[in-house]
C-alpha cells in the first residue's frame, strides 16, 4: 500500500519488541509536510521507541515507514545512516556534547561533517546560537555551561542544517519550567519558520500544547484505538491523523 501523498512521514501498523516486552503493538500515524506533530502519552507507552522507528534508528519487526513516499524499512543500514544524517535532526533529553569542542564547534558539526567550509559553518553556527539565546557559550567547552546552555548547544545543533523533519525526544524534559518554555517556543518557532516538519514527544500537556496536532499513546497502541492493529485498523488511524 502507497503512502499518502501530503504526508512527509507514515508509518503503519509498526510492532517493535525491545527486551521481551512490546514497545509498540500496532502503531500507524501520517504526518503532514511542514507540521509540527506531538506524540504523547505516559512514560514507558512507547513514544521514544516510534520516534527511533520513524527515523530509522530501529527497524520494527513489523509494519511500515515511509519518507517522501519511499520505503525507510527496507533500506539497509548504511542507506537508513545517510538519510538520518542527511534528512532528520534529532534532539533528545540529553545533550550528547562532543567535550572536547566549543559550543559552536559542537553546533556547527553536522555542517563539518558534511564538508562545509570551517567559517561559513562557523557563521551559520553562531546564528543558531544567538536565535537560542546561547550565543555567549560558542567559545566555551561543555563542561563550563549549564545543563540548560548544553541543551540549547544541542537544538541549536539539530536545527544548524536545517533538515527537512526534526525529531524531539523530550528536549526539556532536563530544563526548569520556565526555560524549557522559552527554548520550546524557539524551537517550535524555528522550525515554524524554516518549514521543518517536527515530531516531538513529551510527557507533558503543555508541551503539547504547542504542536499543530497530538497523537496519544497508551501501553504501544494509539490510545483510543478500538481494536488491536491490522492492516485496516492501520489505514484507519491513518486516516483520522491527516
Ligand atoms: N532498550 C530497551 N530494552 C528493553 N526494553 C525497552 C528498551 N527501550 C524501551 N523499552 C521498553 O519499551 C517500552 C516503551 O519504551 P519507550 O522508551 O519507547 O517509552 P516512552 O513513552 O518514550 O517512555 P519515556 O517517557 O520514559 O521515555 C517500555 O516498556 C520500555 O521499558
Amino acid at each position: 500500500m502507497a503512502p499518502p501523498d501530503n504526508d512527509v512521514l507514515w508509518a503503519r501498523s509498526l510492532h517493535c519488541s525491545l527486551g521481551g516486552s512490546e514497545a509498540l503493538s500496532g502503531v500507524s500515524l501520517g504526518v503532514r509536510e511542514g507540521e509540527i506533530l506531538a506524540v504523547t502519552g505516559p512514560r514507558g507507552s512507547g513514544k521514544t521507541t516510534l520516534l527511533r522507528c520513524l527515523s530509522g534508528r530501529l527497524v520494527p519487526q513489523e509494519g511500515e515507514v515511509w519518507f517522501n513516499s519511499g520505503p525507510v524499512h527496507t533500506l539497509s543500514p548504511a542507506q537508513r545512516e545517510r538519510l538520518r544524517r542527511e534528512r532528520f535532526g534529532w534532539i533528545g533529553p540529553e545533550p550528547g556534547l562532543v567535550p572536547e569542542l566549543t559550543g559552536w564547534e559542537n553546533t556547527a558539526l553536522p555542517l563539518l561533517l558534511r564538508g562545509a567550509p570551517r567559517r561559513a559553518a562557523k557563521t551559520t553556527a553562531l546564528e543558531w546560537l544567538d536565535r537560542l539565546d546561547a550565543g555567549a557559550c560558542a567559545r566555551k567547552r561543555p563542561r563550563a555551561l549549564t545543563q540548560s546552555q548544553r541543551q540549547r548547544i544541542s537544538i541549536a545543533r539539530a536545527l544548524v542544517t536545517t533538515p527537512p523533519v526534526l525529531f524531539a525526544d523530550e528536549p526539556t524534559a532536563t530544563l526548569h519550567r520556565a526555560d524549557g518554555a522559552q527554548v520550546l517556543r524557539t524551537l517550535t518557532a524555528a522550525a515554524r519558520s524554516h518549514g521543518i516538519t517536527m515530531v516531538l514527544a513529551t510527557h507533558d500537556a503543555e508541551v503539547a500544547a504547542l504542536a499543530d496536532r497530538a497523537v496519544a499513546l497508551l501501553d504501544g497502541r494509539r490510545a483510543g484505538a478500538v481494536s488491536p492493529a491490522t492492516g485496516a485498523e492501520g489505514v484507519a488511524a491513518c486516516s483520522l491523523s491527516v
